[in-house]
Order: structure tokens, then sequence, then C-alpha cells
């Protein structure tokens, strides 16, 4: 069954980060993970961190890439000039509202960590197998739900999915006919990874398992609450 798309109506796209240039303002711990996420998916990207401060460790991650800049200095619009997209972490709220106003007045994108509303993009939790990339959203309702569903998905596809898909090219090249024919040839080649109808993997049915465990915790914790918060009030309520 589909969902409404009104659920989640982010649009989802896989960015050549390599080929623009990424400004993340913000050197702590934030930038950090920022950073961390973009050098793990497109390590060839060309950076300019700007910060007052670096932690240590984004000094340290920095240096393993020529292309990433640090500039120990305030930021300014200045900046902009020189940036495709930006990644704002820093810890000035006002600052981010800022940095927001300018780069949509040059139409640049901004994500600014951990703030939804002045989001054009949010980050994802991601799966990699290879050449194989999974995006996950929960559409900013629960990253913490994002990183254990990547954590799912990472365990339960087999590391030979890479295999396969590094063999489709030639597969791909070699198909002769017209472009029904080869589609045809490719879903037949490939029907056998998706296990056939009606099958439900191990780990989907653990899955779905945990994720009722979850609901069914999260529900008893939320009566608990209302029950003292009820209690409270019926409390107040009596003292003259
Ligand atoms: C996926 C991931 C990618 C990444 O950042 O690389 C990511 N957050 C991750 C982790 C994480 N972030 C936070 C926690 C603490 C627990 C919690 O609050 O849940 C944890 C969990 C942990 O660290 O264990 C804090 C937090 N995050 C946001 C808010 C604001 C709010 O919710 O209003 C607050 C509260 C701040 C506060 O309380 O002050 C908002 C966003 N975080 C997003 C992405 C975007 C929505 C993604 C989606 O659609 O799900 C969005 C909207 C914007 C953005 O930042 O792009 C990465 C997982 C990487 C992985 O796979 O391991
Ligand atoms: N650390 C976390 O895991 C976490 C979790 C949830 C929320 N937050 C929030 O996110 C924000 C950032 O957290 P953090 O831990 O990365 O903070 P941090 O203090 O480690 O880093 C902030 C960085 O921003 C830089 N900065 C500040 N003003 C600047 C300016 N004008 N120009 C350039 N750089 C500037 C600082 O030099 C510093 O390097 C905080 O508001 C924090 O409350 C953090």
């Amino acid at each position: 069954m589909l969902s409404p798309p009104s659920a989640n109506p982010l649009f989802p796209v896989f960015l050549k980060l390599e080929q623009l240039r990424v400004l993340l303002v913000g050197g702590g711990n934030v930038g950090l993970e920022k950073l961390t996420a973009i050098m793990r998916s497109s390590p060839a990207t060309a950076v300019t961190v700007v910060s007052i401060t670096f932690l240590p460790a984004l000094r340290e991650l920095a240096a393993r890439y020529p292309q990433v800049q640090l500039r120990e200095e305030p930021y300014t619009d200045a900046l902009l000039e020189q940036a495709d997209i930006v990644f704002a972490a820093t810890d000035d709220p006002a600052l981010h509202a800022r940095i927001k106003q300018a780069a949509r007045s040059r139409h640049l994108l901004v994500n600014v960590a951990d703030t939804p509303p002045l989001c054009d993009f949010y980050l994802s939790s991601v799966v990699q197998k290879g050449a194989l990339k999974i995006a996950v959203s929960t559409n900013g309702q629960s990253p913490t739900v994002a990183k254990r569903v990547r954590a799912v998905l990472e365990e339960a596809l087999p590391e030979e999915l890479d295999a396969v898909l590094q063999k489709m090219p030639a597969i791909r090249q070699q198909l002769t006919g017209d472009f029904a024919a080869k589609v045809r040839t490719l879903n037949a080649v490939t029907a056998g990874l998706a296990g056939g109808p009606g099958y439900e993997a191990p780990a989907t049915r653990r899955w779905r398992r945990l994720a009722w465990g979850a609901l069914l915790a999260a529900g008893a914790l939320a009566t608990v609450q209302a029950r003292a918060w009820l209690s409270s009030s019926d409390s107040k309520d009596q003292t003259p």
C-alpha cells in the first residue's frame, strides 16, 4: 500500500558533491559530524571549513584530504561567493538565521544542522554496500529511528550484492535488442535478488517485531506519564 506523499514530501536525490564547492561553517562537534558524513560519501569534495575555533579531531580529519581547507576566522557573507552549497553548524542560532538569509538571496541551498525550519535539505542516514547506497529519511521525525533503520539494512543486505552490481555494467553493455527486450532480460537476471512474491526476509520479520516492541514501550511510557500528570493536576484541584 502506498503511503500518502504528504507523510514525507522530501524529494530524494544523490548529489555529485565532488563537483560542487562546499562551505561548512562551524568547526565543533556538529561541524565534525557533518564533515565526516561528507567525506565518507564523497571523499574528493572541496570543502572550505570556516570557524573561529577547530576541534583537534576535525583538524586531523581535514589533514587527510588536501582539498579540504580550514579558515580560522569568523564567518562573513563574502565566503558565499565561492560556494555552491552551504552547511551551517555553529553554536549561534542568530548567525544561522543570517547565513540562511544570505545564502538564499544568492540562490544557494543550505543545511542548518539540527534546525529543520532553516534547512533546504536534510542529511540522511546512509547505508553503503560497495556501489549500492541507500539514504534513509524520517522527514526529521526521528534521526534516531533513521540510524536504527540504517543498522537493520546494513545487517540485512548481503555483501555479495556489490559483486552482482559490479557485473551489471558489462551485462548491460552486452545486451542486444530493443529497449523492452533489454529490460526483460535485466529483470530476469536479477529476479533472484528480490526473493519473489510473498517473501519476507528474516531481518524484515525481526524489524517488524522490534518496531512493534518500541511502539508498545513508547505507548506504555506515555500512559505512565499521562497518569502521573493527571494525578498531579487532580491533587492541585483539591488544594483549597
Ligand atoms: C541522519 C543524520 C545524518 C547526519 O547528521 O549526518 C541526522 N541526524 C543524525 C543523528 C542525530 N541527530 C540528533 C540526534 C539525537 C537524538 C534525537 O534528537 O533524535 C541524533 C542521533 C544520534 O546521534 O545518535 C539531534 C537532532 N537532529 C535534528 C534535530 C532537530 C529536530 O529534530 O528538531 C535534533 C535535536 C537537537 C536538539 O535536541 O537540540 C535534525 C536533523 N537531523 C538530521 C539528520 C535531519 C533529519 C534526518 C531524518 O529525516 O531523520 C535533520 C532534520 C536536519 C539535519 O541536521 O540535516 C544523523 C544519523 C546518522 C547515522 O546514521 O548514524
Ligand atoms: N554536540 C552535539 O552532539 C549536539 C547535539 C544537539 C545539539 N547541539 C547544538 O548544536 C550546536 C553546535 O554544537 P557543537 O557541539 O558543535 O558546538 P561547539 O561549541 O563544539 O562548536 C561550535 C563551533 O562554531 C564556531 N563558531 C561560533 N561562532 C562562529 C562564527 N561567528 N563564525 C565561525 N565559526 C563560529 C565555534 O568556533 C565552534 O567551533 C549547539 O547549539 C548545541 O547546543 C549539539
